[in-house]
């Protein structure tokens, strides 16, 4: 039996990999396991911490004391070995610790609260008046600033310890649930001993007796209308019903989804299922890069193959971004797949999103789809992986660890032996490399379904429009979009808000109000009229008279959503608009709301920000509009071309995707830019081919890996010293074939106080590099209490 239990502790100021040795009482023997939660005492005093028990030994390898485990957490291990590994690799590869590693895997509502304990140590007057009969008190219920005052001139005296402990939570939701006594036998002699007048009394025998005979087990909830807690206790004395306590999962998708069939498969969709089905079935973990035109099918693609894996008795899972996880998805493979299918995203409740994971983890579905974080679902046997819109930013994190959920995708695939589908209409620039390598095996789907035509895409020149642009409007848009209202089809208007803001800038000064505590302008928020700074959080009132000059000429600057909407309403008085942007969609369900109304032609004009890009199929929408089509090719981002030719090629697939042909009109600044001529000739393969040779040329990925390090100091000089020290240690450490860009301040140089140095590092040997800054981090670490940060971002977005 083992003795020693290795354990990883939840220690935020001393972060380490190191699992210390814990002692597993007697009484734990039989239960402690890997995967295990616990709770232990960590350094000096009593300061109670979680910890994750990673591995079991016999002796312990620690010299000194070993310290026994003070509790578990959980009753069976709540990471399987598989997540364990998992979170192994994953603190190595992000450069992340091990525990914000399995923090990530496991969801929010399992995050375990602290307390801070006040315990009595001595028995003067002053300690039995503050506790009485109380064997602790919580520091936090504590508001009575005088007692507070007491209770700290206590613990200075030594008559008072303050300890931390792990506070637990019920997590699961529970219900209680009527089993009716009364049959018809016994009935009769029940109704005896009512007093006559009892109405709600009889009422309720009643009702049982009809439940008993339909063998209904309603909960006290269900019946609360009628029939009140106090009463079923009543009823409960007397024997004529039991209340049992249940769980139950808060269900996020209660709605019943209409049950869909499999289509039958175009040869060009039955080719791609037969290649990744015989990968299936032959327990062969190849990646696919499926390339797809919008409108070709994917998405019936990925539903066969899944039904193919549970077919062989495993399960599936598939990830979307975050936005595309509409009701349009959910109810594909909800429609194909029932109750067998669990969905995480970040819309959920922490509730829903624990019982969802409970559902997972207890082996209840066999199909799970959601966003980014489900790339940790903690699925069991897994048959085919699935990543929708592979080429998505959303799918690398942008907090520790910066992890990307292909590559996480990728490991699992390997160890569960399951083929991965990387499937998109504009595969990221390193996953088509790969193909291009033979790393991946290339499939394609080049036509739409039936060989419906693309889009016509007609682009705007706008330089050349001068005194007819109405507002932000083209006239071959503006009359294109007054044809479809004559004809009564919809269309669909992008706002593209990437690359700029709107902010408030004063124009006699030129004063651009900016947050106090970063250097970036603030964000103006017309719905609340607050400004915001999108990086702390700071809020404030928007100025009306300028703060540096004094002048009232001070002006909201960029084109919002609503701007546009507004002119849009003034230009086509009786077109129907749907606006949907961050705004819109704050409140849980809005977004799914605005599709379904213009689902069902509620509006002609859905107008929004990038989420409306992608993923949505409306067959009557025949027309898409781009306002504004170059903002983001202007930004300092060597995917700046990338990631317009992607929007651009995604909003148009939006186009014509039924019986009625689409057309496409995109305005733009720079109509001769390669991004656009591409997009408008729906040309990946030639747009990939021209960006390939302009990152080979500037040594950009996918030629080379990169790594980006982020250091940062309350103190200026403190940070650019420590970013310097830093570069020449690389330097040292690193061979002739690595580039080396900076140091050099952070785009935004201040965040939150902080002053931000980075480095940008290219190279061609992964392995080497990923040791190097493994053990450059643990020596800033220990160097933490200086006040110093270091990150490592992998693959970063973006170098600024
Ligand atoms: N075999 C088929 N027979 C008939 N209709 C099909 C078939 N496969 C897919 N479809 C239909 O074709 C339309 C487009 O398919 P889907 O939405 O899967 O395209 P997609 O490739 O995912 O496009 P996008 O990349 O734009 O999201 C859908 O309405 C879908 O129901
Ligand atoms: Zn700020
Ligand atoms: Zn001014």
């Amino acid at each position: 039996m083992a003795a020693i239990a290795k354990v990883i502790v939840d220690v935020p100021t001393m972060q380490t990999d190191q699992p210390y040795d814990y002692l597993i009482p007697a009484d734990l023997a039989a239960v402690v396991k890997p995967g295990m939660r616990v709770v232990v005492n960590f350094g000096k005093g009593k300061r109670e911490v979680t910890g994750m028990v990673v591995d079991l030994a016999e002796e312990p390898e620690f010299a000194g004391e070993v310290k026994p485990i003070v509790s578990v957490i959980d009753l069976a291990p709540v990471l399987t070995p598989e997540m364990l590994a998992l979170s192994s690799w994953l603190a190595t590869s992000t450069f992340a610790f091990r525990i914000t590693s399995i923090q990530t895997m496991l969801p929010a509502m399992m995050k375990a609260n602290m307390e801070k304990l006040a315990i009595p140590v001595a028995h003067s007057e002053a300690v039995q008046a503050m506790f009485g009969q109380q064997p602790a008190l919580n520091i936090a219920d504590i508001t009575d600033i005088v007692q507070l005052k007491q209770l700290m001139a206590l613990e200075q005296a030594g008559e008072v310890e303050t300890v931390y402990r792990v506070a637990k939570k019920g997590h699961a939701k529970h219900v209680i649930v009527i089993d009716s006594l009364v049959t018809e036998a016994n009935h009769d002699e029940f109704l005896a001993s009512v007093r006559k007048g009892a109405t709600k009394q009889i009422a309720l025998l009643d009702a049982l007796l009809a439940f008993s005979n339909s063998q209904k087990r309603p909960t006290t909830t269900e019946v609360a209308a009628e029939f009140s807690r106090a009463q079923l206790n009543q009823a409960k004395a007397k024997g004529w019903l039991k209340l049992t306590e249940q769980e139950v999962y808060r269900n996020p998708y209660p709605e019943q989804f209409p049950a869909t069939q499999p289509k039958t498969l175009t040869a060009d969709q039955s080719q791609v299922v037969d290649q990744v089905v015989a990968a299936v079935s032959a327990n062969r973990a190849e990646t696919f890069l499926l390339e797809g035109v919008t409108g070709s099918g994917k998405t019936e693609v990925y539903l066969q193959t899944m039904a193919a894996a549970l077919q062989a008795g495993k399960t599936a899972l598939m990830l979307v971004p975050e936005i595309a996880l509409t009701p349009q998805m959910v109810n594909r493979v909800k429609g194909r797949f029932g109750s067998q299918v669990a969905v995480l995203h970040s819309g959920l409740s922490d509730g829903e999103k624990y019982d969802e994971w409970r559902r997972i983890a207890r082996h209840e579905v066999q199909v799970v789809v959601g966003a980014r974080s489900a790339a940790f679902a903690p699925l069991d046997n897994i048959g085919v992986i699935i990543m929708d819109e592979e080429h998505e930013t959303s799918y690398k994190q942008e907090d520790n660890p910066r992890y990307h959920a292909r590559d996480v995708l990728a490991w699992r695939s390997r160890f569960h032996h399951a083929p991965l589908v990387l499937g998109s209409a504009t595969p990221a620039l390193e996953s088509r490399a790969r193909a291009q390598k033979g790393v991946y095996t290339l499939l394609n789907l080049p036509n739409r379904i039936n060989q419906r035509p693309m889009p016509k895409v007609a682009i705007v020149d706008m330089r050349a429009i001068g005194a007819e642009l109405q507002g932000d409007f083209s006239p071959a848009l503006l009359q294109a979009l007054q044809t479809r209202l004559d004809r009564h089809e919809q269309s669909v208007l992008l706002l593209n808000r990437r690359g700029f803001s709107s902010f408030v800038m004063c124009r006699d000064c030129g004063f651009v109000k900016k947050c106090p505590n970063c250097d970036i302008s603030l964000t103006l928020h017309m719905d609340t009229h607050r400004l915001k700074c999108h990086y702390c959080g700071h809020e404030e009132a928007i100025p009306t008279t300028c703060p540096n000059c004094g002048s009232r000429q001070i002006r909201y600057y960029g084109t919002g959503t609503q701007k546009v909407e507004t002119t849009l309403k003034t230009l086509l008085p009786e077109a129907r608009i749907l606006r949907m942007d961050v705004d819109t969609t704050k409140k849980k369900g809005a977004h799914a709301k605005l599709l379904k109304q213009f689902g069902q032609h509620e509006a002609d004009i859905l107008l929004g920000t990038q989420m409306i890009a992608k993923g949505l199929d409306f067959p009557d929408v025949t027309l898409v509009g781009v306002i504004n089509a170059d903002t983001a090719l202007g930004l300092p981002d060597f995917r700046a071309s990338e990631h317009t030719f992607q929007l651009l090629t995604q909003v148009s697939g939006r186009a014509g995707r039924a019986d009625k042909p689409g057309e496409v009109i995109i305005q733009s600044f720079n109509p001769e830019h390669y991004a656009i001529q591409f997009a408008q000739h729906h040309d990946y393969e030639g747009f990939y081919q021209q960006e390939m040779f302009l990152r080979h040329q500037g040594d950009y990925p996918p030629y080379y890996y990169t790594v980006k390090a982020t250091i940062s100091h309350e103190d200026e000089n403190e940070a650019a010293k420590a970013a310097f020290s830093l570069a020449k240690s690389l330097k040292s450490a690193l061979g002739d074939d690595t580039i080396m860009l900076g140091p050099t301040p952070g785009s935004i140089a201040r965040l939150k106080n902080r002053y931000y140095y980075q480095i940008v590092l290219k190279y061609k040997q992964p392995d080497h590099l990923v040791t190097v800054l493994n053990t450059l981090r643990d020596q800033v670490q220990t160097s933490s209490r200086q006040g110093f940060q270091i990150s490592f971002d992998r693959e970063p977005q973006s170098f600024i």
